[in-house]
């Protein structure tokens, strides 16, 4: 039976990601659509690319009948999001795409955000929403929380290999490239044209906030304590993130972990060993690309991971989490190519 969603926060960036990947969803229909301070327009005026597509218009959170909802996607700021989520009446399943519900402890979540948690009682219900590594506990969920669109990056690359034992977690270095539209619709003067072509920077100095998830996913697959160096850099480029990780390993070994945690999974494409991925063969769609590259030095590796922020980094992702928490095949929506060039 078709399910019918609801957007919160869909005059944005992932709002209009989830729209757009909805609107082929085989399973799926849109009920509601809602904005801040957009609410009350149509999406043909906020969203000129989706004016095709027979939709409700825009309006707040409290105007929604939420009777007919069966789930909700939140893509709102962190902690209006916890606020909102809280909200939402209890037959309503939810992904909330933001920051606000991904760190399992509290403290740390309020050391790196610098807020107090807003709805403490959901935390511990909330299941983190990287899909191929936490299947099963995503569909039996109520809430999931959908992952940083870097941390997604680096865990792809990463992960698989802390599990297997064979790179050394306490020599992890990951250098992050990442398009523009990461940072959301709102201006920002740091995003205008302007300001980010022509060139590339480090961003999120001293230390970015994905951190956090790191240490928290790195260290659980790991058994172990394991803190890593992590560097974004802003690219000229509206969508994509690269992840260059720097790790100590067998190539080799590397290469058969990955390819071994990957061959059944239908968006994860890993590279023959020497091939290194680029965001470009990823884009618009939710599939990753990981490769591994040996170092002229042995026992020194690059392992790279590619995919588009605003797809596998967080709508693509939260709609194959739907998939799983709505019982629906799990790539039913998702299987389109990347658009190139
Ligand atoms: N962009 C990305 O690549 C990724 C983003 N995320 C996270 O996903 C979330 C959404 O990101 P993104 O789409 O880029 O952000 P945008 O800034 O593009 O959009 C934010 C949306 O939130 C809406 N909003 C704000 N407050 C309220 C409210 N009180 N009630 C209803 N709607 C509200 C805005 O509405 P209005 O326009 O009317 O003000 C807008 O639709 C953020 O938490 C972000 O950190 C996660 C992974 C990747
Ligand atoms: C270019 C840019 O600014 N990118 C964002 C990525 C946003 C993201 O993943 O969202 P959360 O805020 O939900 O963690 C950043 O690095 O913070």
């Amino acid at each position: 039976m078709t399910k019918t969603i609801a957007i919160i926060g869909a005059s944005g960036y992932t709002g209009a990601e989830l729209i757009r990947i909805l609107a082929t969803h085989p399973d799926m229909r849109i009920g509601a659509l809602c904005a801040d301070r957009k609410a009350g327009m149509t999406i043909a005026q906020v969203f000129p690319h989706l004016r095709h597509l027979d939709l409700p218009a825009l309006v707040t959170v409290d105007e929604v009948d939420w009777s007919g909802i069966d789930l909700a996607f939140a893509a709102l700021p962190h902690g209006t999001s916890q606020e909102v989520v809280a909200k939402l009446p209890p037959h309503v399943k939810c992904i909330d795409l933001s920051a606000g519900f991904r760190l399992r402890d509290p403290s740390v979540y309020e050391k790196w955000y610098g807020d107090a948690h807003r709805a403490l009682h959901l935390q511990e219900k909330a299941v983190y929403g990287l899909s191929e590594f936490y299947r099963d506990e995503i569909a039996q969920a109520h809430l999931v929380a959908g992952t940083g669109c870097n941390a997604a990056t680096g865990m792809f690359a990463i992960l698989p290999l802390l599990s297997a034992g064979v790179i050394d977690p306490d020599e992890i270095i990951l250098d992050m490239f990442c398009g523009v539209s990461g940072a959301g619709r709102a201006a920002k003067e740091g995003m205008l044209h302007s300001e980010v072509s022509e060139g590339t920077h480090p961003y999120g100095l001293p230390v970015h906030r994905h951190t956090s998830e790191f240490d928290q996913e790195f260290s659980k697959a790991a058994g172990q304590k394991v803190e890593v160096t992590f560097t974004p850099h802003l690219m000229p480029a509206n969508r994509g993130i690269l992840c260059t990780a720097h790790v100590r390993g067998d190539a080799d070994a590397i290469h058969a972990a990955l390819a071994a945690r990957y061959a059944d999974e239908p968006f994860c494409v890993v590279l023959p060993q020497g091939e290194a991925p680029a965001t470009r063969h990823v884009r618009g769609s939710n599939f990753v690309h990981v490769g591994v590259v040996a170092d002229r030095r042995a026992g020194r590796v690059r392992v790279f991971a590619a995919l588009d922020n605003l797809a596998k980094g967080s709508s693509g992702q939260a709609i194959q989490n739907a998939n799983l928490m709505l019982g629906l095949d799990e790539t039913a929506g998702l299987m389109l190519a990347p658009m190139f060039p």
